[in-house]
């Protein structure tokens, strides 16, 4: 498999059986994007193609140059965690999102669902360190492709000489539990020490860099203990839950990835006393029309009723 010309239209493990086309190094930039909003224009051009090479999509990414009036409407910092902004659903083929991170905030340890996922550093700076898979879990493409762990990573990891594009390793995901099966079929042995730190890159303002999982795992963070940092993300096919991991053991949980804003709106959420508020009016309501619906029904049939 060569990742730098997969077709990101499709989940990584279903790109194994494609063409090697040659490869272009380091990746050239053919137009300048102008703005936010072209560069999605952009994005949805090439996306109504059958084929999307991984490398037109960080040609794209590289072409826009940050510039934060075309992004700070989506911009939106939480005090406590990294926030997930969506800026446009690209059709469902893929989505793009505006992630801010405050002071110290850190993604966990995560894989990316077996999708391709790109990133673009806007603003401030982060830090990436990348992870081997634990042991005993496996990406489905390690399935698809039937081979160990180690030799599908040196065989097609992307990284080049080019400073722009560079390779890095990140995740997406929210803190919502969804399930606490910890991985299927996967082993139920973890060993402290599992995860494996395999590189880190320091991302700065413009840079571009791309993950899959066949690549590794990765966490994000900002380093800085006073500034923000605003990355750019697209994520294709895009996903709705994803594994994050126990550092010390590598202990996957399947998490639900959610956003902070939607189109530059942020999303309404119910909180645990609006849920109970919520359920004490369902049962309430619930109660009135049973009664009245007993009381109707006795007047019209009694006995066929009791
Ligand atoms: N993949 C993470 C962000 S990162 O840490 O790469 C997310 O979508 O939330
Ligand atoms: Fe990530």
């Amino acid at each position: 498999m060569d990742i730098e010309n997969a077709n990101c239209k499709v989940k990584v493990s279903q790109c194994t059986d494609m063409e090697v086309l040659p490869i272009e190094k380091p990746i050239k930039i053919d137009h300048e994007i102008t703005g936010l909003d072209i560069l999605v224009q952009e994005l949805h051009k090439v996306f109504s193609k059958n084929y999307v090479n991984v490398q037109d999509v960080q040609k794209l990414m590289a072409g826009y140059k940050s510039d934060p009036k075309d992004w700070r409407k989506f911009a939106k910092f939480d005090r406590f965690r990294y926030t997930r902004n969506l800026v446009d659903a690209g059709n469902g083929l893929f989505n793009i999102m505006i992630l801010c991170w405050g002071p110290g905030h850190a993604s966990a340890i995560h894989d990316h669902a077996d999708s391709h996922c790109f990133m673009k550093l806007l603003g401030g700076s982060l830090e990436e360190v990348r992870y081997d898979w634990p042991d005993n879990v496996q990406p489905e493409v390690f399935k698809v492709l039937n081979k160990n762990n180690n030799n599908t990573k040196s065989a097609i990891c992307p990284c080049g000489n080019d400073t722009n594009l560079r390779c890095c390793q990140q995740d997406n995901y929210q803190n919502e539990v969804t399930d606490g099966q910890h991985g299927g079929q996967d082993g139920d042995e973890y060993d402290i020490k599992n995860m494996k730190e395999i590189g880190r890159t320091r991302l700065e303002v413009n840079d571009v860099c791309y993950i899959n999982d066949a690549l590794g795992l990765h966490r994000m963070e900002n380093p800085s203990h006073v500034d923000g940092a605003v990355s750019l993300h697209l994520y294709c096919p895009p996903f709705e839950s994803c594994r994050v991991f126990d550092a010390r053991t590598g202990k996957p949980t399947q998490v639900t990835v959610t956003f902070w804003s939607m189109y530059g709106q942020k999303v309404k959420r119910v909180g645990i006393f609006g849920a109970v508020f919520m359920i004490v009016i369902l049962i309430y309501w619930t109660d009135v029309t049973f009664v009245r619906v007993k009381n109707l029904s006795q007047r019209i049939s009694p006995t066929y009723l009791y």
